[in-house]
């Protein structure tokens, strides 16, 4: 079934068209990743599908109901968004932020409950942030706080969660145990929409790529369709060797030097 999708969306930025003829189904229960090179408008088409940004132009419904007929708060118990640079809270910690995550849930009146309590320790859990739980957010580095948004997301505890660049500054060890949270997430039922630059975590982790170029689909589909030679020379105006990685195959993408200067070119 179909969780979200976009018809025909396009979109402007102070009448510069950023956006063109845009349709788009994400199944329940997939991972599905945005790719593309910078500008490309992946940002842009995230917070129109997070209800971020007002749609002039197109259909967006999620579970089969247009995003504008949802309430705030109903949206946030369905949706969760973390943009790419999401403003820290001043003089917030590390739990109260992702405390916030429950917000949503929570009646005007009601206490914090049992549950909201689980889902806030297996969030912290989930991203490791037991010895960060006091500090202050603004105090972490941006790996660390990135990690903490995560957790807020995962506390939300939505089915659909759109996610902008949320490896970016991540070293190869926490980029991993985030990604996989992420597949464990789809792998209980939620549906996530992911940006990503790192193409080769996006073929490893996504179900299916879309892949954006001026504000266009250039191509959609699983990884292996979608991560091609041609394609990703033509979308990042580079010359790209495509290997396979041991054990599972994903595609690596090795850009080559321009002017490669061998050793032995070198030594002669
Ligand atoms: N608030 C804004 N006002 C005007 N133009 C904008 C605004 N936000 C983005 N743009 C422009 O829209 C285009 C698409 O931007 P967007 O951030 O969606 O691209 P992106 O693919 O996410 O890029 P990146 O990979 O660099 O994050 C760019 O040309 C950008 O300059």
């Amino acid at each position: 079934m179909t969780l979200l999708s976009g018809h025909d969306i396009e979109f402007s930025y102070h009448q510069r068209p950023v956006l063109t003829n845009i349709s788009l189904a994400v199944p329940e229960g997939e991972l599905v990743g945005i790719v593309g090179p910078n500008g490309s408008g992946k940002s842009t088409l995230l917070k129109l599908l997070a209800h971020q940004e007002p749609l002039r132009h197109g259909r967006i419904e999620l579970k089969q109901r247009p995003l504008t007929d949802y309430g705030t708060r109903e949206l946030a118990r369905e949706l969760a968004f973390l943009p790419q640079r999401p403003l820290i809270p001043a003089g917030i910690r590390v739990e109260q932020l992702v405390q916030y995550g429950r917000h949503p849930h929570q009646g005007w009146l009601s206490q914090w409950s049992e549950e909201d309590r689980q889902q806030v320790a297996a969030a912290c859990e989930a991203m490791q942030l037991e010895d960060l739980l006091h500090r202050p957010v603004s105090d972490l580095s941006g790996g660390q706080a990135q990690r903490v948004w995560l957790a807020m997301i995962l506390a939300q505890n939505t089915d659909l969660v759109l996610l902008d660049e949320p490896t970016s500054a991540l070293d190869i060890g926490h980029q991993t145990e985030v990604m996989e949270a992420i597949h464990r997430m789809t792998a209980s039922g939620k549906t996530v929409l992911i940006v990503l630059h790192d193409l080769a975590m996006a073929a490893r982790y996504c179900d299916r790529l879309l892949a954006l170029a001026d504000g266009s689909i250039a191509a959609a589909g699983p990884p292996r369709e979608v991560i091609t030679k041609p394609l990703i020379d033509r979308l990042y105006q580079t010359d790209v060797d495509i290997l396979q990685a041991p054990g599972d195959g994903a595609p690596i993408i090795v850009p080559r030097r321009q002017a490669f200067d061998s050793p032995t070119a070198r030594k002669s």
